[in-house]
């Protein structure tokens, strides 16, 4: 599970992000809807220790992580709007080099196991990454986070330059993800996604969480007025 409790950024003056409270239980997809600038990354970078908060906490598990606490590395992954790997390498290298630094050793087996759990074609394996798409890159992704055993996955505009086959697929990895009990975040615009994906979905403006709506209880045309008429 991953909290935050009152968390607040300020820049100079500006403040990113204004005492936001949010909770992803395990199992859960929470989307965070918001206008450029409404404070999503900022968000997911506090989540992720890159920035430090001015004030509040981060909870995971219920336990609070302080700036230099392992717990974070240990169960947090990170799947950013572009996945960078090492396009020299291929899918399968790319997975068993990311999962050693994670400290996990898997025999070929399992790491091919790893890429066809999250629908990377066959013939991709062994293929070098710099000619992957998108969609593909977040394959490869997904699966270095399985491999690392992180339980809370955090993305960043994850259906961004997605066409509408990639975009489905990505959509029933997640939901397969959350059924085997993973905690997922993600920053998107997508609301049609987020309405197919989510359990919960909050909408951001000027860094205050300002609506958090059941997935099951919009439709996304009521989405879009709601977001339309916050933002
Ligand atoms: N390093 C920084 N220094 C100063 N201001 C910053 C910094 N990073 C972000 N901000 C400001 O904080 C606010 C929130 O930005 P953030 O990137 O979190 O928004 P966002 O909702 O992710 O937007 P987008 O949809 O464009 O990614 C914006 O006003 C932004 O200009």
């Amino acid at each position: 599970m991953l909290q935050a409790i009152s968390l607040s950024k300020t820049y100079q003056s500006h403040q990113a992000l204004n005492e936001l409270d949010l909770t992803v239980n395990q199992g859960e997809v929470f989307c965070l809807l918001g206008q450029n600038g409404a404070g999503k990354t900022t968000t997911i970078n506090l989540f992720l220790g890159f920035i430090l908060p001015s004030s509040g906490k981060i909870l995971i598990n219920n336990e609070e992580i302080s700036a230099t606490s392992d717990t974070r590395r240990k169960h947090i992954a990170y799947i950013p709007e572009v996945v960078m790997l090492y396009g020299n390498l291929t899918a399968l290298e790319n997975l068993d080099y990311f999962s050693k630094l994670a400290g996990f050793n898997y025999t070929s087996a399992s790491l091919t196991e790893f890429l066809n759990e999250c629908g990377l074609q066959a013939d991709a394996h062994h293929k070098n990454l710099s000619g992957f798409s998108k969609g593909m890159r977040q394959k490869v992704g997904i699966a270095i986070a399985i491999a690392k055993d992180a339980k809370i996955i955090l993305m960043d505009e994850p259906t961004s330059g997605l066409d509408p086959k990639a975009t489905e697929e990505f959509t029933q990895l997640v939901k397969k993800l959350a059924n085997e009990g993973k905690s997922i975040l993600m920053a998107t615009h997508d609301i049609f996604n987020a309405v197919n994906v989510a359990t919960n979905i909050g909408i951001m403006r000027q860094g205050k969480l300002v609506h958090t709506i059941k997935a099951s209880e919009i439709t996304a045309s009521d989405l879009q007025k709601l977001y339309l008429q916050t933002i």
